[in-house]
Order: C-alpha cells, then structure tokens, then sequence
C-alpha cells in the first residue's frame, strides 16, 4: 500500500474536494469511523473527546455528535475558545449541542475510552504548554485511547515525537498511512493501524505520484521470481558469497545458505585457501572454491554468475574493498554488506564513483545503522528536517545503489525516488548473524534476476516473516530453516499453485 506524506494526503483531500465531495463530507466520514472504533474499543462506558482548534478536532467533534446520538455519554474538552474554531471545524463543532469543556486534566476523569483528537498532520511544531501537560496526563491516566489520525504528537512524515506524544491503544487513519504510522517511534505510538475508507478515489494517487510504499508482497509481487517449469538449477542462476579468514567463515556460510535457501539456483562460497577445509567441511549443497586474491575473484564470477554478495565477516581493507572492485568491473549484481561497508570508510565517494559509472549496475548496500553512519556521515542523525526516510533516500541518490538501512522499520531506497518501509520484523531478529541471512536472501533474487530496489524489498520482507516464523529464541541459523515455511504462506497468499 502507498504511504503519503502529509502533504500528499492534504492533496487528496484537495483533490476529492474539487472534484465535488466537500470537505465537511470527508470530516463527516472520518467522525463516523472514529465512532465505530471507538464503539468497538469500548462497549459501554463515558467516552471522553479531547479535541483541538484544526481539523483533527473537528472530527473529534463530528464522532462526540454520532456517539451521543447513538446513546453513548460522551464529554468534550476542547483545547482553545470554541469560538475560535474556523471551517470544517467549527461547523463541526456546531453539531455538538453538549457542553465543552475547558484544558484542564483534572476533568479527564475516568472514562472508558478517550479520544485523542488533539493533532494530526497539522502538527507542525513541539508540543508545549497545556497540550503537552494534556498528552502527558493521558497518558498517565491509564484509559485507552483511540487516536484520530495520528497519535497527536507524532509527526506524521517522520514518526518522531514532537516534544510529547500520545500513547495510543488504536490509531484509525485515512485513506492510505503515512510513513509516521510505519517508521519508529511512531508505530510503537499508534497501536493497532486501522486504515479507513472515506470516499478518496484510488484515481487521485495517479494524480499525486507517491514514491514511498509499505514493504508487503504488494509492493513486489509482479517482480517475485517463481521457478520455471521448464527451468533448470541454471535458470535460477548461481550467486558467489566471499568468504573471511580462517576465524571468520560463519557469515559467509549463512549468507549462502540463506541465497540457496532463497532461491538461487546454484550458490559457491569464494574461500581463502586457508579456510578452506572448514568452509567444505560445513558445507553440502552450497559449493566451495578456493580464493584469496581479487584476480582470482574476478576469474570465478567471470563465469556463468550473476549475483555476488560480499562483506559478511570479509575483514575491513584493501583486500575486501579490491574484491567490491572486481565485482562492479564484472558488472554483477553484487549485496554489499558489513565490511565491504566499512572497507571504504575513509573514501566513500571512491564507491559510490565506482557504482555510479555504470548506470546499469543493480547494487544493493544493506548497512545497519553504525555502517551507515560511516559511508553517509552526514545523513547519521535523524532531526526534525530528517527522518530516518530523508536519510536513506538521500543516501540512494548520492550513492547511486539501492540502500537499506535495517532496524525494525527498515528502509529501502533507490536513487530513483521509490522507498519502502517494513514494519514486519520482530524484535527477536536482532541477533548475530541475522543480517547475514538478509543479505543472502536479497542476493537470491537478484541472482535470479530481480532488480536490486524490488530484491532489497522481497529480501527484507521475507527475512521479517522468517523472524516471525521462528519466533522467539531464534538464532540466525533458524532463519534459513524456516523459509519453506515462509514460501508455502507467500504462495498461499499471492494464490500460486505448489
Ligand atoms: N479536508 C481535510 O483537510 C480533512 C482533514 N481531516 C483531519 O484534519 C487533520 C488536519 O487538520 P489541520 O490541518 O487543521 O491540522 P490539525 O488539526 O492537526 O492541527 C492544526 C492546528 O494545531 C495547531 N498546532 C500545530 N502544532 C501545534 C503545537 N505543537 N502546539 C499547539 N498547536 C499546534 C496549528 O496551528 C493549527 O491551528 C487531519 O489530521 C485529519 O484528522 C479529516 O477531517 C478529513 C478531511
Ligand atoms: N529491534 C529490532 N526489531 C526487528 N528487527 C531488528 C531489530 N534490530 C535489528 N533487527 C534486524 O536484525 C538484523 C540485524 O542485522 P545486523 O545488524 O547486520 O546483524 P549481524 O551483523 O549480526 O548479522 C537486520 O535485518 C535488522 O533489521
Ligand atoms: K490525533
């Protein structure tokens, strides 16, 4: 599903509105499925309206009316003068005949449910004063809060919370979510996302052009590899893992295994002669061939590869950034992970130059936060003007690869525009080797062919659903285990036949 900015909803709604449907018609649907929410949250019980002088209280004022007609005992406290409120808002606010009832937190009471209808993507400054003191005792109060819109405080492009945030039980939005709903810490402010139908015509999304989507099979389903019938091992097509030293060997056998396990046809891992006996002594299907300089590197993926990944437990340096060479000057489709992130620290443009010369290249970088902030320094720090969303497609372009930047909303991003954010991953991901697996598994589709920005995406949500799957306890060895698993519900959901 796309995700608009804040601007980009405000256009739909402009859009809808001048094609015939007012605006009081959009407030009008809100209000109302704010009310069946908040009829599903609490059955019985006074509900508690707590609204603001824009728009987002305007729908709390609409749903205070529809409760109240449907016999519910619903109270108001509007955070300015009601007669200050202007449009939408305040013609809603003419359909609440109860009284309205000033800021103040001792009148919060104990109600069965609130509704926090403070701010939504209007919110465009910290919140201070008698909103903030508002949130705060809120959220001390310990009643569930259903949110209209946003949680009033999150900042609707970015997920940050602007001086103060409501913590909300459910989150009912709009027409499509907003990246705020996705990326963290705002996901973990909205509770259950509901997504609500208010009449906006899937057609103004052509009109809009959204670039930012959820990362879901949705997004990707048309450029999911599925084996031929009349396929063989080499139509899936063979991927290379670099292999590290003698005391590093493991993560580049995970990556591998979790390529084959992802779909590549044939996987080798490029092994330094003298790692080489326990690399073939752990391994069976994955094959092994001994490698230790970049000439030999570029001899082995010369041949029929398509796909490399190298960085996995690679060592930082010469050796390994000489490796990333040989795989750009052999134009594969290369994952570059850990060290051959770190390997060009001290000269990132020297990397990015090399992929940028060769626009065709599909190159996927999947840093973790402290590998990013050494390519992309500048991008390190989310702010108010940067969300972890700005940074990463910022990193994109300047790079020239698709970038992923994990966490447990990661984001994919390509230079040219697209971005996808995941919200499917389990905190029990963050263990050793974890991002290992991830980048086999983006290297499985990019080995059969995928471009890199769909690849990164199909990489990142299943290594989520894997999570998932495995549950909690797992270790990264698990994640390949469980991927059969992972494509029989894929299939299941896409409606393939296996
Ligand atoms: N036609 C439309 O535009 C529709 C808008 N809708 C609702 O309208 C909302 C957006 O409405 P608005 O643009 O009026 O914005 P909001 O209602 O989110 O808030 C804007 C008001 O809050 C003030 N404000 C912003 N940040 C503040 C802060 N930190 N401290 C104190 N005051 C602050 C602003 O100055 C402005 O007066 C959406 O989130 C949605 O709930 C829906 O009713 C659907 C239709
Ligand atoms: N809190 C979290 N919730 C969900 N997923 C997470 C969380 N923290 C990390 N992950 C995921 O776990 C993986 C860790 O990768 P990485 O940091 O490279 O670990 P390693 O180098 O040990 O393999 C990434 O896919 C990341 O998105
Ligand atoms: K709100």
């Amino acid at each position: 599903m796309e995700l608009l900015t804040t601007d980009e909803m405000a256009r739909a709604d402009e859009l809808t509105i001048a094609d015939g449907t007012p605006g009081f018609e959009l407030m009008r649907a809100v209000g109302r499925a704010v009310a069946d929410a908040a009829n599903d949250l609490a059955e019985e019980g006074p509900i508690l309206v707590v609204a603001g002088r824009g728009n987002n209280g305007g729908d709390g004022f609409v749903a205070a009316a529809e409760l109240a007609a449907q016999g519910r005992d619903v109270s108001v406290i509007l955070l300015c003068d009601r007669a200050t409120l202007k449009g939408d808002a305040a013609l809603a606010a003419k359909g609440w005949k109860g009284e309205v009832l000033p800021c103040d937190p001792s009148l919060i009471g104990s109600p069965a449910l609130i509704i926090d209808a403070l701010f939504g993507a209007g919110l465009d400054r910290p919140v201070k004063g008698d909103p903030k003191v508002m949130i705060d005792a809120i959220n001390a109060s310990g009643v569930p809060v259903l949110a209209v819109d946003l949680p009033s405080g999150i900042n609707g492009n970015s997920g940050a919370v602007m001086g103060a945030a409501i913590l909300a039980t459910e989150t009912v939005t709009f027409f499509r979510p907003k990246p705020g709903h996705l990326l963290l810490p705002g996901r973990s402010y909205c509770g259950k996302l509901r997504v609500i139908d208010i009449g906006i015509n899937d057609g103004v999304l052509s009109r809009i052009g959204p670039k930012t989507a959820e990362n879901n099979p949705d997004l990707w389903q048309d450029a999911f590899p599925l084996p031929r019938v009349d396929g063989h091992k080499f139509t899936r097509g063979h991927a290379v893992v670099l292999s590290g030293d003698i005391a590093a060997t493991g993560a580049a056998r995970l990556s591998a295994r979790a390529a084959l396990r992802g779909g590549a046809g044939l996987v080798t891992v490029a092994s330094p002669r003298d790692a080489l006996a326990v690399n073939a002594a752990a391994l069976t299907a994955v094959m092994v061939r001994p490698i230790d300089t970049a000439e030999e590197f570029a001899g082995l993926i010369g041949g029929k590869v398509n796909a490399c990944i190298i960085g996995p437990g690679a060592g930082i340096g010469a050796r390994t950034a000489g490796f990333v060479k040989a795989g750009l000057a052999a134009k594969r489709s290369l994952v570059l992970d850990a060290d051959a992130l770190t390997s060009f620290a001290d000269a990132p443009d020297r990397l990015f130059d090399l992929i940028k010369a060769d626009p065709e290249a599909e190159v996927v970088l999947t840093p973790h936060e402290g590998e990013f902030s050494r390519l992309f320094s500048d991008l390190s720090e989310e702010s108010e003007t940067q969300s972890k969303l700005d940074r990463v497609a910022a990193a994109a372009k300047r790079s020239g690869a698709v970038v992923l930047l994990k966490g447990p909303d990661t984001v994919v991003a390509s230079p040219d525009g697209r971005a996808a954010i995941a919200s499917n991953a389990p905190p029990w991901l963050a263990t050793a080797g974890s991002g290992d697996v991830l980048a086999g598994l983006i290297g499985a589709s990019l080995t059969q062919g995928v471009p890199a920005y769909e690849a990164a995406c199909i990489g990142v949500w299943m290594h989520g659903e894997a999570g998932s799957e495995a549950g909690p306890g797992l270790i990264a060895e698990d994640l390949t285990e469980v991927m059969p698993a992972v494509f029989r519900r894929l299939y299941d959901r896409l409606g393939i036949p296996y």
